[in-house]
């Protein structure tokens, strides 16, 4: 069998020396995503977090293409391929469009294919091109969700850990993006985790669901099986 692009092993920990995650385990097959959903609490910031090397307090292992990088700092995984869009999405408001999205290439050396990959950004997210010359301020939420992942895939990563990225968005903005994450893991084989409370738009292009409860994994299986299993839907999903 292949080595999955991300095998997260008995993570355990949280800020302090009180748990969040508890023995958290899980592999994503390169080239799949997997919606990570659950309840308000439930740990999927914390998880996500842990992921891209923003938890103080954490035991277990994280591997990303057999390489471990649980401890390896956040700025420094962009060199593991990993590429993280935290909740709240971090545009610089001064810096234009343009700017923030030369900012997700700044380490790299191709800077043709970087001048490539902002290009391929404004016909993903068409709103952007309109918008290339304001500034992040003036963005709307759903042009600075765009942004913020657009960004982060100026860098190719091949692992991108999104967090709840349809928060507060309109219905079609949220579309785009979901509809942007299947065909790039479609074209491009990007691997993808995704974390939402927004089930309905996450478990249609997700591969795999990994429902969190209190810290723990209580379902990991695949996201169409999910949605078909009405008795886990009304206990962790409520719908
Ligand atoms: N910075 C922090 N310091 C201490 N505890 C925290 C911190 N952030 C979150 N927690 C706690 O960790 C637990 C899990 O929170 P987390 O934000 O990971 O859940 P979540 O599933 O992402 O929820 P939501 O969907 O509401 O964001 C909660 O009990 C929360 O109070």
């Amino acid at each position: 069998m292949s080595t999955p692009l991300l095998r997260v092993e008995n993570l355990t920990g949280g800020y302090g020396p009180v748990p969040v995650l508890h023995e958290v385990s899980f592999d994503v097959p390169s080239g799949t995503i997997a919606a990570v959903v659950g309840a308000n609490g439930a740990g999927k910031t914390t998880l996500l977090r842990a992921l891209s090397g923003m938890l103080p307090a954490v035991q277990g292992s994280i591997s990303v293409s057999g390489s471990p990088v649980l401890g390896v700092p956040t700025e420094k995984l962009v060199h593991h391929g990993v590429a993280h869009v935290p909740e709240g999405r971090g545009v610089i408001g001064e810096l234009t469009v343009e700017e923030n999205l030369r900012l997700g290439g700044l380490w790299r050396k191709d800077r043709a294919d970087t001048k490539r990959a902002i290009a391929e950004m404004y016909e993903m997210f068409e709103p952007l091109a309109r918008r290339r010359n304001s500034s992040g301020h003036q963005l709307s939420g759903g042009e600075r969700q765009m942004l913020a992942i657009g960004r982060a895939l100026v860098a190719r990563p091949s692992l991108l850990l999104l967090d709840e990225p349809s928060l507060g968005l309109a219905p079609r903005i949220v579309d785009l993006i979901m509809t942007v994450l299947r065909d790039l893991r479609d074209r491009t084989g990007l691997t993808v985790v995704l974390v939402e409370q927004n089930v309905h738009s996450a478990l249609p292009i997700a591969d795999q669901a990994i429902v969190l409860a209190l810290g723990r994994i209580v379902v990991a299986t695949s996201a169409a099986e999910l949605v078909m299993d009405s008795d886990f839907r009304t206990a962790y999903l409520g719908f």
